[in-house]
């Protein structure tokens, strides 16, 4: 139940933008079982360096995968100091990352490599630092190389209040995409 005291976009039933819906005959999202083994065989070939998810990178998010469920993926991490923005509060930005890494597992559960293409946020509740913020993404949509998915972070655990929600379209791209000379 919201009430005219919150925020206009917690009143909304999702972050999806018309960009970010996806069309009425988009595919059902179908997860792909060999989805997780391909996400451990591809981070060996990229490597520890994720900003989000590296568990060594100083300064990153170390966000945590936690299990997934359909398209449907969960994880953690701990905001830390060098994470804030006002004082005593995460960064938008940083929180924004956040969200592109649970967005992108999520589309990874689909099978194939993915990248981001559009990235929306709605931040409804300040985030302090120190906080375990619990992430959650899924599937909505799938069209040809698009797929739209949806997410939240929550506070004080899983089914704690919402304090950002995104909306995304993530393209699948070949391996060397990550992999070619630049
Ligand atoms: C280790 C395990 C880890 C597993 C977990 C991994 C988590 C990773 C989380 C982090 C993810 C990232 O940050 S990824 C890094 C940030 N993102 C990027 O660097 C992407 C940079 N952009 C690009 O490289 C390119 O623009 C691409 C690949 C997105 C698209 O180029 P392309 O391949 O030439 O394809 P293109 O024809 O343009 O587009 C294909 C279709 O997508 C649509 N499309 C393209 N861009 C957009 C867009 N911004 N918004 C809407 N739709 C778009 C097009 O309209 C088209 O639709 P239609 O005509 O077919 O209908």
């Amino acid at each position: 139940m919201t009430s005219p005291s919150e925020p206009r976009a917690a009143r909304r039933s999702s972050a999806a933008s018309p960009l970010t819906t996806p069309p009425s005959d988009a595919a059902v999202p179908v997860v792909d079982a060999s989805a997780v083994r391909d996400m451990e065989d591809v981070g060996e070939v990229l490597g520890n360096a994720c900003f989000g998810c590296g568990p060594d990178v100083p300064h990153g998010l170390r966000i945590r995968r936690t299990g997934h469920d359909g398209s449907t993926a969960y994880a953690e991490f701990t905001v830390q100091p060098e994470h804030q923005g006002a004082p005593g509060l995460a960064h938008g930005g940083i929180l924004a990352s956040a969200m592109d890494e649970i967005l992108g597992t999520s589309a990874w559960l689909l099978g194939g490599r993915y990248v981001t293409g559009r990235l929306e946020t709605d931040y409804l509740a300040p985030v302090p630092v120190g906080s375990v913020v619990h992430l959650t993404a899924r599937c909505t949509g799938v069209d040809g190389r698009k797929a739209y998915i949806e997410g939240e972070a929550r506070l004080g655990g899983p089914d704690g209040p919402i304090a950002v929600r995104a909306a995304s379209i993530f393209i699948k791209v070949p391996l060397e995409h990550f992999t070619k000379e630049r």
